[in-house]
């Protein structure tokens, strides 16, 4: 983390933006190499004694000596719940996932360990919670920002939502399996935070247009994660211990600030509605599906072409009430122009985008993910709609201005 969870905790405690945040129950966030052996100190110092791992083939393998010689050397009884592949062969985070999870779990279980990627964490962050026990995080790559945050997004009779669930109560990060983790999910993770340069934009302009509840600490919990990856570009491309640990810090302190809100508005906007169609349009085709960091990564410079060409123009337009524009809408865009001008102007460029997800080993065009023209147009388009409670500018200009 760029600040220590101790000074997360204890800001959040003075902010003052006056809106409610959310406890941060993460009791301890190890990443190291020192990690498995940390973890199994924590569940003896819990008194846990029984637990209930959750993994599926590939996340289990990447740690199963590893951690289970650290566990039985620590006496740590435990069970293995290895989520089963749809028949396209992707572990999902939807409806039976859930269930095979629910149905292996004993009863009498303490505690969940996540050991995976996103969606090994959403499947466990979501049953753990309505199982009414913890979970802890052991992530396996440092692919998404998913690991300290309390929503689950999930799908359910293939519509991707959002639920708020809760966060760990620890994360133990071995740093050693995060480096052997496959370069395409170190690239997503650098993906999964370049999407904060939209989300962010997205979250100040709902603030200013919507009165949507936002926190200036929590912006600049985001965006400090977000520089960070940035100034170490490098370091996160040659996929060093030193890189991976700026990333992993950075993806963790994300989450915290998706966390503090309890929603999130900060690390997901335009960006991460046009990847969620993606996603679910993939699964309608029985495509395999595609990381969601690099889906996000090459959404997010797509988002800021489509700000520029479309919303730009309108706000030189705005002496007169333009015709595709209610009274109410004007009003409020002509007393935020000028912020509005200056965010947009803040963002940087597509190609600078482009430039440094291919410095990570990144996709930069979503034909490279076999996302073709026709769906990202039809996105452009419809994405918004998959959360109609999140105030973007792709849905101000798709459902607040009346094209003729
Ligand atoms: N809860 C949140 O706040 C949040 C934030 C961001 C993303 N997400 C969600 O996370 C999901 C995507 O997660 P993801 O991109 O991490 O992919 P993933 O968890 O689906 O993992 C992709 C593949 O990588 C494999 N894998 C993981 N670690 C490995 C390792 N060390 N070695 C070899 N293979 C490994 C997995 O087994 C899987 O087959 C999406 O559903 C997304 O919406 C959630
Ligand atoms: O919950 P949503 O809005 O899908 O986003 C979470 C995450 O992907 C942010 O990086
Ligand atoms: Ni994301």
């Amino acid at each position: 983390m760029n600040q220590t969870l101790e000074e997360v905790v204890s800001l959040a405690r003075q902010c003052g933006c006056g809106h409610r945040h959310y406890d941060i129950p993460i009791e301890q966030m190890v990443v190291g190499r020192e990690a498995f052996a940390r973890l199994v100190a924590y569940l003896r110092h819990k008194r846990y004694e029984r637990v209930a791992i959750v993994a599926d083939d590939h996340t289990f393998a990447a740690v199963e000596r590893s951690l289970c010689d650290q566990l039985e050397n620590g006496s740590i009884r435990y069970t293995v719940c290895l989520v089963q592949p749809d028949e396209n062969g992707d572990v999902i985070a939807d409806e039976r996932s859930i269930v095979q999870v629910l149905l292996e779990t004993p009863d009498d279980v303490d505690v969940l360990i996540a050991v995976g990627a996103g969606t090994i964490h959403d499947i466990t962050r979501f049953s753990s919670y309505k199982m009414r026990i913890p979970f802890i995080s052991v992530p396996t790559a440092p692919s998404v920002d998913g690991f300290t945050s309390m929503g689950a997004p999930l799908i359910i009779r293939g519509v991707k939502k959002t639920i708020q669930a809760q966060a760990p109560i620890a994360v133990f990060a071995h740093t050693g399996v995060l480096c052997q983790s496959p370069k395409e999910m170190i690239a997503a993770g650098f993906g999964d935070m370049v999407a904060k340069y939209t989300s962010l934009a997205d979250w100040q302009f709902a603030h200013w247009m919507a009165d949507e509840p936002y926190c200036p600490f929590v912006h600049q919990l985001t965006e400090q994660s977000l520089q960070t990856c940035v100034d170490h570009i490098d370091d996160i491309a040659a996929g060093g211990e030193q890189g991976i640990r700026v990333l992993m810090d950075a993806l963790l302190q994300s989450g915290i600030a998706m966390l503090l809100m309890g929603q999130s508005y900060s690390a997901s906007g335009a960006e991460h509605h046009l990847s969620h169609y993606w996603e679910m349009e993939f699964l309608r085709q029985k495509k395999r599906q595609v990381l969601h960091g690099a889906k996000v990564g090459v959404s997010t410079p797509i988002i800021i072409e489509h700000y520029q060409r479309v919303f730009w123009p309108l706000l030189n337009e705005l002496e007169k009430r333009p015709k595709s524009m209610d009274e109410a809408t004007w009003e409020r865009l002509k007393a935020n122009t000028a912020s509005i001008r200056e965010l947009l102007e803040s963002l940087p460029s597509p190609e600078r985008i482009r430039t440094m997800l291919a410095k990570v080993g990144g996709a930069i065009a979503p034909e490279q993910l076999g996302i073709d023209p026709q769906l990202v147009e039809r996105s452009l388009r419809e994405a918004h709609r998959l959360r109609l409670n999140r105030f973007t500018m792709l849905y101000f200009l798709n459902e607040l201005i009346f094209v003729e």
